[in-house]
Formats: C-alpha cells, structure tokens, sequence
C-alpha cells in the first residue's frame, strides 16, 4: 500500500527526515507516534505528495510519485488534517462539502450530480448528521465538523485514508464517537494510518504503531511489541507505564519525570 525507502527531506539548514523506510501493507493500520516536531505531519505529507523528498522513494497504491500524476493518485486517499479543515468555506451547507470530496475539490463552482448529492446525503445519514445537511458547516460543533470531514473523505471510495490528530479538540463522548466510526471503517476494505499523540486513540482496529523520533523511524512493528512502558519513556525523555484495557493501550506517567 505504502512503502517509503531512504527519505530525507532538508530545509535550509535542517534535516526534517533523515532516512525513513517505512512498509504499509494492505489489511494493517497504522498509528503514527512521536514528540511534538518529530516529523509526522511530516510524513503524511509526503504519503499524500503535498510534500516531496530531497532523496529517495515514496510508492502508495502501487504508483511511484515522480512517475504518475498525484492528482490521480489523490482520488484514492482520503486526507483529514486541519490543514484541509481550514481551506473548506464555513458558509458552505454542509452536504456540499462531503461532496466535494467526491473529485477533491474544495469547492463546487458548477452543478452537482444529483448522485453525488444522494452520496453525501446517505454518508451523512451514517454519520447521524443528516438532520444537519442544509446547516452552513461553520455551525457545527467541533465534534460534528470531524464526523462531516470523515463522511467527505471517504465520498471517494479511498482505498487509503490518512488522519492527522482527527481526535484534537474533541471532548470524550465526541472521541469515542469518532473512534467508534473509525472502528466501523474495518467493515470497508480500506487502510487507515493515523497520527496522534494520545495513545489510547490506539482503539483495536490498529495492527501497527510506528513511533517517529527527530526525523527518524524509531522503531515500527505490531502494536503489542510496539507500544512497551520502556520503548515510550526512551521517546517521550518521561518515565512511561502502559497499560491495556478494552483491548487498547493507555500510558501512565510517572510524576517529576524531568528529575530522573
Ligand atoms: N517548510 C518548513 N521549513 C522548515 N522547517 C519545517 C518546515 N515544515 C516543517 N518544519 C519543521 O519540521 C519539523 C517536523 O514538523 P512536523 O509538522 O512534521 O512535526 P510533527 O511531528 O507533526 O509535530 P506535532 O506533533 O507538533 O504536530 C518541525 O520542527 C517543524 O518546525
């Protein structure tokens, strides 16, 4: 699905990823981890051909960026990230902007399919917000806005979809309600990798966690031999306990870690 070989992207000065391999295959799911400016939006955009790498290799659904128009590739991965969230218009009724994912676009400037229409409706439907379709999108709550950015991303049929911290901003009944969508996706044949820093995000449906530290891929591998207290106080410089309950990982942190 995804295989990155030797990336190193410089800027100016800097190395923001020095020698990423990283292998995604089809049927995993993948959590991203790491410290803030560790290099994983980073890495999204580099999957998504927002960014390209001052050398090696990155090959998602069996297309060699260089090689192939991006845009094209695009129609097949849904993308949430903020960034994406602050081009859509706020005065935009919020059926339209699940439609738009259907070709990428940010914006119709033209007629709708009426199919396309009947799409977003029923996307909407399963993501309990139909009753908010003619609403202008800036009026719904932070919760309501992830839901609706989720329904747009897979307007396409993605066969891959790439999250960056959808859960940000959200309280506890609204993540666990975007968990409980995301988990549903498992039902869909679709990929999903999926960046954050908290890791009881990490719900059931993931197989693989990577944990990215200054630019480089610590360490990847199945969740479980992943995610260990000691392998997280080495990324996270805090002593770090895990533990897992509902099948999902949550961390411990020890007080007055900067001591020790
Ligand atoms: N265009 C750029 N020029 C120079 N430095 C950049 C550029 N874009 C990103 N960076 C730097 O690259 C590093 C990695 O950024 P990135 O956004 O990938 O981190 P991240 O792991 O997603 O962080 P966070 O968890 O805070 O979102 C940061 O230190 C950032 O300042």
């Amino acid at each position: 699905m995804i295989q990155l070989q030797r990336l190193y992207l410089r800027r100016e000065e800097r190395e923001l990823l020095k020698g990423v391999d990283l292998t995604i295959n089809k049927g995993e799911h993948w959590a991203i981890l790491g410290r803030n400016g560790s290099g994983k939006t980073t890495l999204l955009e580099m999957m998504t051909g927002y960014l390209f790498p001052s050398s090696g290799t990155v090959e998602v659904l069996g297309h060699r960026y260089g090689e192939v128009d991006i845009r094209e590739v695009r129609k097949e991965i849904g993308y949430i990230s903020q960034s994406v969230i602050e081009k859509l218009t706020l005065r935009d009724p919020v059926w339209e902007i699940v439609a738009t994912g259907q070709y990428a676009f940010l914006r119709f400037y033209q007629e709708i399919d009426e199919s396309v229409r009947l799409k977003a409706l029923r996307l909407l439907d399963e993501a309990g917000l139909r009753h908010m379709a003619e609403q202008p999108f800036g009026t719904l709550s932070q919760g309501e806005r992830k839901k609706a950015i989720l329904a747009r991303a897979l307007m396409a049929d993605p066969k891959l979809l790439i999250m960056d911290e959808p859960c940000a901003g959200l309280d506890l009944h609204e993540r666990e309600k975007l968990l409980a969508d995301l988990e549903r996706l498992k039902e869909r044949e679709i990929t999903v990798v999926y960046v954050t820093h908290h890791l009881e995000e990490i719900i059931p449906m993931f197989t693989h966690v990577a944990l990215v530290h200054d630019g480089q891929i610590a360490i990847a591998g199945p969740k479980e031999e992943v995610l260990s207290g000691e392998r997280l106080s080495g990324i996270y410089e805090w002593p770090v306990e895990v533990e897992w309950s509902y099948g999902r990982p949550w961390i411990k942190a020890a007080p007055g870690g900067e001591q020790q």
